[in-house]
C-alpha cells in the first residue's frame, strides 16, 4: 500500500509522512528528493515551478510508485501533488493508493514556513502554491492545526491502520 500525503509547501507533508511511516514501520519517501537541481535552484530563488518543470519530476515519481506497487511495498510518500492533472500520474483510484490531504490556512502555514530552517524552498512561493492548489475530491482531509502525533493517529484510525503491520 502507498499512502500519499499531499498539500502545499509547509503544510507538514515531510513531518507527518515520516512520523506516520515510522509509526507503521513502513518506508518513507519524499518527492522533494526527485526534483532536478534546476528545479531546486528555481524554488530557492523564489521562482515557482511550471507544468513543464514538473513533468519529468512527476514521471520519475510515477515510476517509483509503480515499482513500489509491483514489489508490494508499504510506503508513505510526501508529495505536494497540487493539481488534479498531476495526481493522475499517481494511480489514484487504485485501491492500494490512499490519498491524504493536509489542509490548513495560508496564515498558519506562512507562520510555520517562517520558522522552518535549512530548507531550499522559498517561503515567498506560498501564494503561488495556493494558486496552483486544486483540492482533491477523493482524499482523506486532515486539519493541520493539531500536533503531528495527533494527526498521525487520526490518519491511522481513518485508514483502518490502528494495528502496526
Ligand atoms: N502539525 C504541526 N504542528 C506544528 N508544526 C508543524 C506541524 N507539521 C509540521 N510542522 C512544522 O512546520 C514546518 C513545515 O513542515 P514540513 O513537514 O517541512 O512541511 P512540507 O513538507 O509540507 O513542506 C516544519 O518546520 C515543521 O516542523
Ligand atoms: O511542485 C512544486 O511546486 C513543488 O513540489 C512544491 O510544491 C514543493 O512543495 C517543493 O518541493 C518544496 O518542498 P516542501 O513542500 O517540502 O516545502
Amino acid at each position: 500500500m502507498i499512502i500519499l500525503v499531499m498539500g502545499v509547501s509547509g503544510s507538514g507533508k515531510s513531518t507527518i509522512a515520516k512520523l506516520l511511516a515510522d509509526s507503521l514501520h513502513w518506508e518513507f519517501s519524499d518527492a522533494d528528493n526527485f526534483h532536478s537541481p534546476q528545479n531546486i535552484d528555481k524554488m530557492r530563488r523564489g521562482i515557482s515551478l511550471d507544468d513543464g518543470d514538473r513533468l519529468p519530476w512527476l514521471q520519475d515519481i510515477q515510476a517509483a510508485i509503480k515499482e513500489c506497487l509491483e514489489d508490494n511495498q508499504n510506503v508513505v510518500l510526501a508529495c505536494s501533488a497540487l493539481k488534479s492533472s498531476y495526481r493522475q500520474y499517481f494511480f489514484i483510484g487504485d485501491e492500494r493508493i490512499k490519498l491524504v490531504y493536509l489542509k490548513g490556512s495560508f496564515d498558519l502555514i506562512q507562520k510555520r514556513l517562517n520558522q522552518r530552517q535549512n530548507h531550499f524552498m522559498s517561503e515567498k512561493l506560498l501564494k503561488s502554491q495556493f494558486d496552483s492548489l486544486e483540492e482533491p475530491a477523493d482524499a482523506l482531509y486532515v486539519d493541520i492545526s493539531a500536533p503531528p502525533e495527533v494527526i498521525v493517529q487520526n490518519i491511522r484510525e481513518s485508514l483502518g491502520l490502528e494495528t502496526v503491520s
